[in-house]
């Protein structure tokens, strides 16, 4: 029996956690990445126990060990700093979910997951431009005119994923609000700001999120807000810290103190999807971003990335090239009811999150309260491919 050969086109989280899946499995693949080299822009991540796990076991518990932070608790604020909600998310939440919840910088992340990728198989400087069947092959055509024949193809690319729109005619939907991103030293804040905590503050139209990563050496922040410059479909820019510091003028003192200290700041305009019908035609299928991109309401969008990449690398497992679409087929039905729910949740969550102050706002507040209970976060942080492990 003849194993299928795999192409995943992108090296993002999720590309480069399936190689690495891959890899560990022993199933024969090849990354065509369009940068010519892979960098990241600082910013931070947090990694949930869903994501955690499966991380553990292809391998990256020490880089995750040394680089990232165990978070010990989540806390909501009022944008004026008015406690609303608290989860644990310390020594109780990493015995039941058999994880701890990270911060992590995302370059971190991604030099973990490329040290678990065999090199001579990651071909940089490689956009692809089409994707076409050949009888039971796969054929990639990239920018410069070079072509790559596959048993199965795995579009990792992203929001604007070429592979998607070789399956699908649609387009990514802009939200109307932006996200300013960024790192600061800790040293450059005040001590309150080093405890293992991810903060969230909730104001009319915008909020603020900010966590520490880099072993502790630094707080990441996330600040979301009505866009209020034309939208950049490219992946970020670089913008003036004073306009952050604008955006959240007169909120908690926490706040300002991070966005003052702020010295490189980064600005990415936010886009949605409709969720698909279906993430398998034939040989091809998607995984992260390009499959269900979500607005960073519920913090999910690398996680799942990363749950993708460990469920289609196990259906693959064993795989010949003739069941290949079979086993696309399965992944389709494992992840879909999942990624689906995930989406709908964070949509739900984008929805209440920005109210203004009054009576709807105090029933929100409520709602957190009682989501901010371990056991309701049992559906997200429990589940294992496959099945629910908590
Ligand atoms: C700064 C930041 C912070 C975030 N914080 C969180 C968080 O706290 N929690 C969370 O879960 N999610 C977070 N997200 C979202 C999360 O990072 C994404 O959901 C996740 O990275 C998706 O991974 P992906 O591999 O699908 O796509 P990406 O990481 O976007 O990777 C796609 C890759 O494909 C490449 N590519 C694109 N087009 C082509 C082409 N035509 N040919 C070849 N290669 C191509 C790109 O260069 C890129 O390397 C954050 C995102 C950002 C930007």
């Amino acid at each position: 029996m003849s194993s299928p050969r795999v192409a995943v086109v992108g090296a993002g989280i999720g590309g480069l956690a399936l190689a690495a899946a891959l890899d560990a499995a022993g199933t024969a693949y090849e990354v065509f990445e369009r940068a010519d080299r892979l960098t990241e822009v600082g910013a931070g991540v947090q990694l949930s126990p869903n994501a955690v796990r499966p991380l553990h076991r292809l391998g990256l518990r020490p880089t995750l060990d040394s680089r990232a932070v165990r978070l010990a608790a989540a806390q909501i604020h009022g944008w004026s700093g008015r406690p609303v909600a608290r989860t644990e998310l310390g020594a109780a939440c990493e015995v039941r979910f058999g994880a701890p919840y990270l911060g992590m910088h995302r370059a971190d992340l991604r030099d973990a997951l490329h040290a678990r990728v065999d090199p001579t198989r990651l071909h940089l400087g490689r956009p692809l431009t089409r994707v076409d069947r050949d009888g039971e092959e796969v054929v990639l055509t990239f920018a410069d005119g070079r072509t790559h024949r596959a048993d199965v193809v795995v579009g990792a690319d992203g929001l604007r994923s070429a592979v998607r729109a070789a399956l699908v005619p649609d387009t990514p939907v802009f939200s109307g609000l932006g996200v300013f991103r960024g790192l600061v030293p800790m040293d450059r804040l005040p001590a309150g700001a080093r405890a293992p905590v991810a903060r969230m503050w909730l104001g009319p139209g915008r909020h603020f999120v900010c966590y520490p990563v880099s072993g502790g050496r630094a707080l990441g922040f996330a600040a979301i807000a009505p866009l209020r410059r034309p939208p950049v479909e490219s992946w970020s820019v670089t913008v003036d810290p004073a306009e952050l510091v604008a955006a959240f003028d007169g909120w908690h003192a926490p706040v300002a103190a991070v966005a003052q200290a702020a010295r490189e700041v980064r600005y990415w305009a936010l886009w949605d999807r409709e969720p698909l019908t279906a993430l398998s035609v034939g040989r091809v299928t998607l995984l992260g971003d390009a499959a269900h991109p979500m607005l960073p309401f519920l913090a999910q969008g690398a996680n799942q990335a990363v749950e993708d990449a460990v469920e289609l690398a196990s259906c693959l497992t064993g795989a010949s090239r003739a069941d290949a679409p079979d086993r696309l087929l399965r992944y389709q039905r494992q992840r879909m009811p999942r990624t689906t729910a995930v989406q709908s949740a964070s949509r739900a969550q984008a929805r209440h999150m920005h109210l203004a102050d009054g009576p709807e706002q105090a029933a929100r507040d409520v709602a957190l309260r009682q989501a901010a209970d371990l056991d309701a976060r049992a559906w997200l942080y429990g589940y294992e491919p496959g099945g629910v492990a908590a």
